[in-house]
């Protein structure tokens, strides 16, 4: 059983390629432990490219790991995830990696071995035993969606 104090899990962990960190977090409390990418590369412009990050790890039962942007990278420079966030199953013992975007529609983006290029989320998530049925329960919001609800002038108004 692994060590859960319900605040940090124990997650094992393969490297893959020397000199790659083990996945860190910047700050005590940072809910993303970042994750580089292992070669250098070139995003065209609106073009996408899949990194390797030489991170292979085994979550225990029950969890799940969610490939998430980094908000700097998306801001500075328009690069983001394809999937995000891409999930890592439980059973999953390839290499993590992560297929970014270059949402900029002129320039180019290179980034270099080392560079953190995503972080990864850990959580507990639940499986469910799909019932199926006729009828729904009914709610308040019923099949009211995509925007159902009205925007943000409805909202002021
Ligand atoms: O950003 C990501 C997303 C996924 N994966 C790995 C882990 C995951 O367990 C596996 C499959 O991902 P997913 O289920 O999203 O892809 P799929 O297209 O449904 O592939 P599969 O048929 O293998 O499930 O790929 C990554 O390395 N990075
Ligand atoms: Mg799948």
């Amino acid at each position: 059983m692994p060590h859960d104090d319900g605040s940090t899990v124990d997650v094992l962990l393969r490297l893959l390629d020397d000199g790659v960190p083990v996945p860190s977090y910047a700050h005590p409390g940072d809910a993303g432990a970042d994750l580089v990418t292992t070669v250098d590369v070139e995003i065209p412009p609106q073009g996408r490219v899949t990194v390797p990050t030489g991170v292979a790890i085994a979550l225990p039962d029950g969890y799940a790991a969610f490939v998430h942007p980094r908000s700097g990278l998306a801001a500075k420079h328009g690069v983001t995830i394809v999937n995000a966030p891409g999930t890592v199953d439980a059973g999953y013992r390839g290499e993590i990696k992560v297929t970014l975007l270059n949402t900029d529609v002129s320039e180019p983006v290179r980034l270099s071995r080392g560079d953190r290029v995503a972080q990864l989320v850990i959580q507990r998530v639940e499986r469910a035993r799909f019932l199926q049925a006729e009828v729904l329960p009914g709610s308040h919001r019923g099949d009211g969606g995509f925007g159902s609800s009205g925007g943000w002038a409805a909202a002021r108004a």
